[in-house]
């Protein structure tokens, strides 16, 4: 199996020596599915900003190895990151709203896209069609959009993009359970159809388990399991057991 991502030894720290992230190490091959999760503040989203290249002062990483599809991007300048953002990894983030230019309409933002990978204009119209949007939302801005709508412009842009790897950073949260199943449908079929790997970033273990075959779950900074999802609760790990049973207490009361 080909590694799309191979990293070692990441480390994370804050301006007064905090150490927020340590010793992760995750690999991830072509087409792979993760879902990583964690507690509140165990690193998920640093994790991701890191592997983006998208930590700023007073953040700083250092890692023994990072190679993204074959970069190596353990000395990458900020230049090296902004050349591959996108087309190798793409993040969608929590909130739609912060990854869209406020100011501008979706149109040029989706074509911008397009410009990116060298992918014909009329490629952003299919893209709206393949996540169920009007093509008139080309003409819109962020603001005039709904939550649901603003993460459907965001796999559309995947779906220019094609990256090699697809970050969602909860991708859901906010959204009411009918929009959660269409955003979550939308991410698979988009994965079917570019063969993107996913990282799939969490609280909810029933959305992972929908979207991801294996897991991978953070403490305190730290990857402290990697295991198939239906293996979570058989983990030497406390954090991961207590995910699994928390899932499971939920789903009953439900
Ligand atoms: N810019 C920053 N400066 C200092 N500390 C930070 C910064 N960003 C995050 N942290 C700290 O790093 C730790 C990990 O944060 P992170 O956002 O990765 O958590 P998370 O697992 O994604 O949490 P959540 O599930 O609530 O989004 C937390 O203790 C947080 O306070």
């Amino acid at each position: 199996m080909v590694n799309v991502l191979s990293v070692s030894g990441l480390k994370v720290t804050c301006a007064d020596d905090r150490t927020l992230l340590n010793h992760i190490a995750l690999d991830v091959t072509k087409g792979e599915r993760i879902g990583l999760v964690g507690t509140s503040g165990s690193g998920k989203s640093l994790t991701a900003a890191a592997l983006c290249g998208l930590l700023r002062p007073p953040l700083a990483a250092c890692v023994d190895h990072l190679d993204l599809d074959g970069s190596e991007m353990r000395r990458a300048s900020s230049r090296d990151w902004r050349r591959l953002r996108g087309k190798k990894i793409f993040q969608i983030f929590q909130s739609p709203a912060s990854a869209l230019t406020p100011g501008r309409r979706i149109g040029p933002q989706l074509k911008e896209c397009c410009k990116q990978v060298g992918a014909p204009i009329e490629t952003a119209n299919l893209a709206l069609e393949r996540v169920k949007l009007s093509h008139d939302v080309m003409g819109q801005f962020p603001y005039q959009l709904s939550g649901g709508m603003k993460q459907r412009v965001l796999i559309a842009m995947a779906l220019i993009l094609r990256p090699t790897i697809l970050i969602a950073d909860e991708p859901t949260t906010g959204l009411d359970i009918l929009t959660e199943a269409d955003i979550l449908a939308a991410l698979s079929e988009m994965l079917d159809e570019t063969g993107s790997a996913l990282i799939f970033i969490s609280h909810d273990l029933r959305a992972v388990s929908q979207v991801a075959n294996r897991v991978l779950v953070m403490e305190a900074g730290t990857i402290v399991e990697d295991c198939p999802v239906a293996e979570l609760n058989q983990s030497a790990a406390p954090a991961a057991r207590q995910l699994a049973e928390a899932a499971k207490a939920l789903e009953a009361t439900c």
